[in-house]
């Protein structure tokens, strides 16, 4: 069906996380902040839709490069579409970023989904309908009964374990608090956790991204010791090199890249020098389904796992049609916050998780997100 439109609409939702001057999400009081949701239409009213922040879509954005892309196309050509775009991006003053390729991406896999009535993962090749889901703790803080000690994330380890998580990936202290970047605290709070959750619980660990290889050297080895499964972005990952020397260095397995650029082009890269023993994507990091699902397939070439970066229903779906994927990475969690409240804009998770830590995709059409367009319209800004 043919492309007719590309809309915007930018709304209020109400959240308790905040970022703080590095990016990294934190709890805090409740406030408002915008959000964006991308709809392509064709000709006969079908609509995909898919969510971002304000900026990625931005008119200038849209009206330069995505409806002269897309409208007038065939919905049903997303890799060549998903091309077109990319090879726009060069010549665009990197005002056409990866998240923007993404998010048009995702409208176009939503948007074939719900015209067929079919799951996205179903769309794709599904491997499975549910995943094990590992707990994503937040970076830690310095908030009382927060993350601020090493107990703390024990003790917030024993509660995920008692929701159902079989895994959990600990984000340890980074700057702006005012004693990180500290190697030692790191190992502390992994050994808590460790110790608060036994020996078959899963445990891995997405360190400050910018340690120097010693640091990252002493780290591996520390929690080899704890019998942890991964070490992720513990150094600067535009150092491939690092990586590689990192990885011939520890034995346990090292992830990555997380948010080095490059798409799967980089991390095919990465593979190949041996920078990595378990390859990572996300939806958001390479720019879209499309090239999260190459750059899983390709991992799978290698005999390699590929861990997806990141929640939300996009990410779901890529590890619902993928075998060499272990986990869904469910979070970002706190203490103080309920994850599965959700968010004000959907009726209902698009991550729902039972008992068992098990992750189940929603049966619904396209990206299967329950958007309540009455709180959109109700809450718009623009
Ligand atoms: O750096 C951060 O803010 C977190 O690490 C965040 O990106 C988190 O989503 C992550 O890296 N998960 O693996
Ligand atoms: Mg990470």
């Amino acid at each position: 069906m043919i492309i007719s439109d590309v809309i915007v609409r930018r709304f209020r939702t109400t959240t308790r996380r905040h970022s703080d001057s590095a990016g990294h999400a934190h709890p805090g009081p409740p406030h408002q902040v915008e959000q964006a949701i991308l709809t392509i239409r064709t000709e006969d009213g079908h609509e995909g839709h898919s969510f971002t922040a304000p900026e990625i879509v931005r008119p200038h954005v849209i009206d330069k490069f995505v409806k002269k892309v897309l409208i007038g196309q065939d919905h049903r050509d997303r890799e060549r579409l998903w091309q077109d775009l990319a090879h726009w991006q060069r010549g665009s003053a990197a005002q056409l970023t990866d998240r923007t390729l993404a998010v048009v991406d995702c409208a176009l896999w939503d948007l074939a989904g719900r015209m067929l009535d079919t799951p996205v993962h179903k769309l794709i090749g599904a491997y499975r309908d549910k995943v094990l889901a590992y707990g994503s703790i937040m970076c830690g803080d310095e908030l009382e009964g927060g993350l601020a000690t090493p107990e703390d994330y024990g003790r917030f380890a024993e509660t995920l374990v008692k929701r159902g998580y079989k895994g959990i990936k600990l984000h340890t202290w980074m700057p702006p608090v005012s004693w990180a970047p500290d190697v030692k605290m790191d190992l502390k709070a992994c050994a808590a956790v460790r110790e608060a959750v036994g020996p078959d619980i899963r445990l891995m660990i997405d360190a400050f991204h910018w340690y120097s290889r010693t640091d990252a050297l002493d780290l591996g080895r520390g929690l080899e010791k704890l019998g942890f499964d991964w070490i992720e972005e513990p150094m600067d990952e535009q150092s491939m090199s690092s990586y590689k020397w990192l990885a011939d260095n520890l034995d346990i397995p090292v992830v990555g890249p997380e948010s080095a650029s490059g798409k799967h082009w980089h991390r095919a890269e990465w593979v190949k020098a041996g920078a990595c023993d378990i390859l990572r994507t996300g939806v958001n990091d390479v720019g879209g389904i499309t090239p999260a699902l190459k750059t899983m397939r390709m991992a799978e070439c290698f005999g390699m796992e590929c861990e997806v970066h990141g929640n939300t229903a996009m990410n779901l779906h890529v590890v619902a049609a993928s075998k060499n994927c272990r986990w869904y990475e469910r979070g970002l969690l706190h203490p103080f916050l309920e994850y599965d409240d959700g968010h004000d804009y959907l009726k209902s998770l698009s991550d729902p998780m039972d008992a068992d830590g098990f992750v189940h995709v929603p049966d619904r059409p396209g990206l299967g997100e329950d958007i309540d367009f009455d709180f959109i319209e109700n809450n718009r800004v623009g």
